[in-house]
């Protein structure tokens, strides 16, 4: 059990206030989204939640502990881990190098233990391979795993930073637009699998995704986010119908034609 709590949490650039009073409780499990138009201040959101950027206002805990002022390596070890919008793997590594060094903060052997390669640093790579290739069967990425990170087209290069994110067994993952620049059969697939994952592993979601029919599909509880304030937050049926959020997105016009 792991609970995110974010207490009137805001950030201000100069005479910008990008983010303001946001406040949530995850619990174990959950799959929560954050949406909003351009500039909404939805990855601002992940910035701080992750330790990126250092919140000017409110509060942010994990399990009970602060993470304010903590580094993104430390909170990362706390067990948040997210996916960017812009795909940051290591291009010229192999699909599974790239999931191994992920995995490596969870190595339980010493560097004179590799340097000898002992028994035990041998079965720990083992079992590191072992849950690599499991998490490449998940994904159905089985057979690319020696392929160089670049090589692979760009959705499995998405599902591969998801993949990555994973391996570190975080408690809570954050996903920023998993399904970015995907066709709608990609998303459809990228749908399944977050679905998937939340079954298997014992992990929240926290997603940031512009597809509305995917968020309403798979979210328990969505955020809508507008100019940094939080302007609804319930169930996809609750947001689907509400006024201001219809606003937000089509316009003044937009809401009154659906009133
Ligand atoms: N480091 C920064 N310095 C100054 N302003 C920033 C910084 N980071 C974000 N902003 C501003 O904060 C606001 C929120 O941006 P943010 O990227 O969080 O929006 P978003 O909802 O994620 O948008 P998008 O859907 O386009 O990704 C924007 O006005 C942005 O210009």
């Amino acid at each position: 059990m792991s609970k995110l709590e974010a207490k009137h949490l805001g950030i201000r650039f100069g005479g910008l206030q990008a983010v303001k009073d946001f406040n949530l409780t995850m619990e174990s499990g959950e799959l929560v989204a954050i949406i909003g138009p351009n500039g909404a201040g939805k990855t601002t959101t992940f910035n701080m939640l992750t330790g990126m950027y250092l919140p000017t206002e409110g509060e942010l805990a994990l399990d009970d502990i602060s993470m304010v002022g903590k580094m993104p390596y430390e909170i990362n070890e706390m067990g948040l881990s997210r996916t960017f919008q812009n795909i940051r793997l290591f291009s010229s590594l192999s699909v599974m190098e790239n999931i191994r060094i992920a995995m490596k903060r969870e190595a339980k052997y010493s560097f004179f233990e590799a340097l000898f390669r002992t028994k035990k640093y041998k079965l720990a790579e083992k079992q590191i391979n072992e849950e690599a290739m499991e998490l490449l069967k998940l994904f159905e990425m089985e057979d690319v795993a020696g392929l160089q990170a670049k090589n692979l087209p760009y959705g499995e290069q998405r599902k591969l930073e998801i993949i990555r994110a994973l391996a570190g067994k975080p408690k809570i993952l954050l996903l920023d637009e998993p399904a970015a620049g995907m066709n709608p059969t990609e998303i459809e697939e990228v749908m399944g699998i977050i679905a998937k994952v939340r079954k298997m592993y014992d992990v929240s979601i926290l997603l940031i995704e512009h597809h509305m029919s995917m968020v309403m599909k798979i979210a328990d509880r969505i955020f809508v986010l507008d100019f940094g304030e939080t302007i609804a937050e319930g169930t996809p049926e609750e947001i689907q119908g509400n006024p201001k959020v219809i606003e937000a997105y089509l316009g003044k016009g937009g809401a009154d034609e659906d009133e």
